[in-house]
């Protein structure tokens, strides 16, 4: 961990793949706390597997920098651990022997217990071959290898889109309970939104190249309310989406002093923050307090 605790930092984060290919991340910036259960969010296409990849040290930034437990991310594999969205496994191996072949790369922090309570919780066999079993089997193996490295930083990219809604709801639950007992911070990919609540406390919304939310989810939803009234005038609020409802206008903003008016005021759930900042790509971003790199203090 970096002296003032961050997991993953960027700054002024630039990527392209090829000349021709146009700009995936452009100035990304943001800071994320160590401990913390993180989702990451964001359109199709907007950069999340390329920010993963990044900061597991598999892309070279074009410019800026990303920093993972206050290294480089090359020099910090041995503590993270990264799970792609297409979980790459040797299919010739069997479950049994892909948990060994974890150990055996990570000798010095390997927990087999906690690697098999992942792998073999849903009945799967020690010895059935990788090749044989489902797209939901594979990734249960793969994140029973990433819990297994015992790293103090898990990026995973949609862990859980291919699982059924039970299996999704036990590995889910196993994995941050792991994560918990032992102070690892987890970054997920999701387009699960609904989901999210439940599981993270943290939330990274790209969109645009950039970071556009950034803080913990007790701390954006509290920066933010639903507004339902004659509209379309909501005060001095900052507006982020505006929508025409049977009673009028709601509308999802980020509140600029006191609440009274002629509107009804409810807290939104963070599915309605998130969509609604997917919907206006336009709203001003909001990093909370100390989720902005050092060298660029908070913008809100
Ligand atoms: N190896 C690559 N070569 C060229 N372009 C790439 C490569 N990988 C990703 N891209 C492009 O970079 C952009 C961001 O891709 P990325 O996979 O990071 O997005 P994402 O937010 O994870 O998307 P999704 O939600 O669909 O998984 C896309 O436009 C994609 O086409």
């Amino acid at each position: 961990m970096s002296q003032d605790g961050a997991a993953l930092e960027a700054a002024g984060l630039g990527m392209r793949y090829g000349r021709r290919k146009g700009t995936v991340l452009d100035g990304c910036a943001f800071r994320l706390p160590a401990g913390r259960i993180c989702a990451l969010v964001g359109p199709n296409g907007t950069g999340k597997s390329t920010l993963l990849k990044l900061a597991a040290g598999l892309l070279r930034p074009a410019e800026g920098t990303v920093r993972v437990l206050g290294g480089a991310p090359a020099a910090m594999r041995e503590r993270v651990a990264y799970v792609a969205q297409n979980k790459p496994l040797h299919p010739q191996l069997t479950v049994a022997e892909t948990l060994r072949f974890g150990a055996e790369l990570n000798p010095r922090r390997w927990d087999a217990g906690a690697a098999e309570r992942i792998a073999y919780a849903s009945g799967l066999e020690p010895g059935a071959k990788i090749r044989r079993l489902s797209g939901g089997q594979r990734t249960r193996v793969a994140l029973a290898l990433a819990v297994g490295k015992r790293a103090d930083l898990m990026l995973l990219d949609e862990p859980m889109a291919d699982l059924d809604p039970l299996a999704r709801h036990e590995l889910a639950g196993a994995l941050l309970a792991e994560a918990t007992e032992h102070g690892t911070t987890v970054v997920m990919s999701s387009h699960v939104v609904a989901e999210l609540e439940n599981s993270c406390d943290h939330l990274l919304l790209l969109g645009g190249g950039r970071v556009r939310l950034a803080g913990r989810v007790d701390d954006l939803l509290a920066a933010h309310v639903l507004l339902t009234g004659r509209g379309p005038d909501f005060g001095p609020h900052l507006v982020v989406e505006q929508r025409p409802t049977g009673r009028g206008s709601t509308a999802l903003v980020r509140s600029r002093g006191a609440l009274d008016g002629d509107w009804q005021v409810e807290q939104p759930t963070l599915e309605e923050l998130i969509l609604a900042h997917l919907r206006n790509p336009a709203a001003e971003p909001l990093l909370t307090d100390g989720t902005a790199p050092a060298q660029q203090g908070a913008t809100a």
